[in-house]
């Protein structure tokens, strides 16, 4: 890295918050209730499929309960249904995710709609997706846009008041990093595929946050000194060595103009996974008051 940008370490910062996380598991498991994670996978992508092992080894090591569910590509709708509904049923189960993207014969929101709103670790279920919109705090949050807070309030204390640039508006990254940055008081502008001119709206913000799935998109001169960068941005590229991962933003360059950037691989997507295991955590928890017999 060149100038004087700070490099933000999200997998240093996911492996403090996973050993928190391990160790009030062993609470809970102190008090009959581990922690279940059940991750569902449609299909055969390799990139999903390393994704998943990853989490479950992640789920594992912090002493929680795991299941992985891996179904042919072929696997109709109804079939995915039924699993939802059962392991909605399943007292050892506090978590579900459905990996994304499923097969184009399933309807992704059907899918998602169906997941107990209390067990929807992703937080994309449309009660959690309303429940961010109008800024209640009672939902579940996105695993990849809490992660990008997180980082985020390392390096501001405040984020009142500072003008963000989110650029990509996917329900899964932009959208609600867009509404979690207006519900800590951010100026938020969202840039997306019509955007005129996205460089010029780059410019202007103190936070940029990139999620486009575009690589090397955020060129130096996008970025305003002093900027605070979080590169979202997980591209498979063939370079000199092999394949490698590279994220958004042109790392170099615009480590040259900003006050501190998150690099790719070593960024988001460590702290993705911590969320991950934060959300399974909190839903376990709240079975313990809602469980109470008298
Ligand atoms: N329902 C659903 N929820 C998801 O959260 C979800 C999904 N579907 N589908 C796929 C994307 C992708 N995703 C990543 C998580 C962690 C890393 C990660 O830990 N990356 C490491 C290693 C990268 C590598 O070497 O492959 C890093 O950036 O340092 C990457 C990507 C979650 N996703």
């Amino acid at each position: 890295m060149s100038a004087g940008a700070v490099m933000i370490n999200g997998k240093a910062v996911a492996e403090m918050m996973t050993n928190t996380i391990a160790r009030e598991v062993a609470t809970l498991r102190a008090q009959g209730i581990t922690p279940g994670l059940a991750v569902v996978l449609v299909g055969d992508d390799p990139a999903s499929t390393i994704y998943v092992r990853s989490k479950v080894r992640k789920t594992e090591a912090v002493g929680m309960h795991s299941v992985c569910h891996r179904l042919p590509t072929d696997t109709t709708q109804q079939a995915l249904l039924a699993l939802i509904h059962a392991l909605n049923d399943d007292r050892a189960i506090h978590g579900i995710l459905v990996q994304l993207p499923l097969p184009p014969h399933i309807q992704r929101d059907a899918v998602l709609d169906a997941i107990d709103p209390a067990k929807d670790v992703d937080g994309f279920h449309i009660l959690n997706v309303g429940k961010l919109a109008v800024g209640r705090t009672d939902g579940m949050i996105p695993c990849t846009p809490m992660g990008c807070m997180l980082l985020l309030r390392r390096f501001l204390p405040s984020l009142s008041g500072r003008h963000a640039v989110v650029i990509g508006c996917s329900n899964i990254v932009g959208r609600p990093m867009a509404r979690l940055l207006l519900n800590e008081g951010c100026t938020v502008v969202i840039t997306h595929l019509q955007t005129r001119d996205v460089a010029a709206e780059a410019r202007q913000a103190d936070i940029l946050i990139v999620a486009a799935g575009h690589a090397g998109l955020v060129r130096g001169d996008w970025v305003k000194p002093g900027a605070v960068v979080i590169d979202v941005g997980i591209n498979r590229i063939d370079g000199t060595n092999g394949p490698t991962i590279v994220g958004d933003v042109a790392f170099d360059e615009v480590a040259d103009h900003a006050r501190a950037i998150t690099p790719v691989p070593g960024g988001v997507g460590p702290m993705t996974i911590a969320c991950l295991l934060q959300n399974t955590l909190r839903a376990a928890s709240m079975t313990t008051s809602k469980d109470v017999t008298l």
